[in-house]
């Protein structure tokens, strides 16, 4: 039933139908759910197609964001990313790179030799006490973002929790077992802009990405990509696979956070954004993206899943909670 939507490298990230999990009869509830574990299982990927976010949702807010980035320069400053407890507003070409690294340093020092092609905007939970979004003045082209996002936020933490509960039935738990731990919604919505680059760049510089290669750090992320491709996948023999961009799917990958609740049964997989494969024009057009990064609650401790360890001498990971991890892995990021 299930089909591969990325095959390479010993890398294979199904496509699977979230309407059957959904919608379908017990059969098929059953098998969609062990089908999207496997994916997370194997892969760390799947790519989901029949969500319920419509296509016309998706494409009124691509256009609102692509609104957004063409502020001016200093409007968008004006609403600058502070801190990693905020995790909120704009981040500019440069300012985050994402990466495996833990050691600010470190990281400084691979910053400046090539830094993302990247800008973004995060919007948070709305209402979280002491971390407003940073809206932009509604006026022209921008009437109605905040309503735009906040509809499509609300729309994103519904299909974690159908994407949690899949991986509860999957793993054989009550399928509302994961409910209590993803209902706050402290998630993330990230929006992303990678300018027209001119493929000198990545000429001059061969080490040039659009983002740097990292493993996401929450639950799960669900990401909606262009049709321009550049986003890539690492094998478990270490190459870089190209996801390529599939109509109204959405790729869905688990994070270190999942992975660890998961005792390390789920992988969560490394990736990054290159230079889009048609390599054969001058100048490469735009690409738009949106990742919602999903989390368990901040307040909830983590630890190992039932199901995942046999003796405690199994369990690899001390408890944790949820919000600190974010915080502790944003601040040697930024
Ligand atoms: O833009 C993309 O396709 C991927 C973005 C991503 O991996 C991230 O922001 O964590
Ligand atoms: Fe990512």
């Amino acid at each position: 039933m299930e089909k591969a939507a990325v095959q390479g490298d010993g890398l294979l990230i199904p496509l699977i139908d979230f309407s059957k999990f959904l919608n379908g009869d017990e059969t098929q509830k059953l098998e969609t759910a062990k089908a999207i574990l496997k994916g997370f299982q194997t892969a760390g990927f799947i790519y989901l197609k029949n969500i319920p976010i419509t296509t016309e949702t998706r494409s009124h807010v691509f256009n609102s964001s692509a609104r957004l980035f063409e502020l001016p320069i200093n409007t968008k400053l004006s609403h600058a990313w502070t801190t990693p407890q905020a995790n909120r507003g704009y981040s500019a070409p440069g300012r985050e790179k994402v990466s495996l690294l833990t050691d600010s340093s470190e990281v400084e020092k691979v910053r400046t030799a090539a830094p993302d092609i990247k800008e973004s905007f995060e919007i948070g939970r709305e209402g979280e006490p002491g971390h407003p979004n940073h809206w932009p003045v509604e006026e022209g082209e921008l009437v109605g973002f905040k309503a735009t996002m906040s509809d499509f936020f609300d729309q994103c933490k519904a299909l974690h929790v159908d994407v949690m509960r899949a991986i509860a039935v999957g793993m054989g738990l009550e399928p509302g077992f994961f409910d209590g731990f993803v209902d706050v919604g402290d998630n993330t919505l990230r929006l992303l802009h990678y300018p027209a680059v001119n493929r000198e760049v990545f000429k001059i510089n061969p080490g040039q990405v659009r983002a740097g290669e990292h493993s996401d750090y929450g639950s799960i992320t669900l990401l909606f990509q262009d049709s321009r491709g550049g986003l890539q996948v690492k094998s478990p023999n270490g190459q870089f696979i190209d996801a390529t961009p599939i109509e109204g799917t959405c790729v869905v990958n688990a994070g270190d956070l999942l992975a660890r609740w998961s005792n390390d049964t789920i992988k969560s997989t490394i990736h990054r954004v290159v230079e889009p494969p048609q390599g054969d024009v001058d100048v490469h057009p735009p690409r738009y993206s949106i990742a919602y990064f999903c989390n368990p609650n901040f307040k909830d401790y983590i630890e190992a899943l039932p199901g995942t360890y046999a003796t405690e001498a199994e369990k690899k990971y001390d408890g944790i909670s949820s919000g600190d991890y974010l915080v502790q892995r944003l601040t040697a990021t930024y």
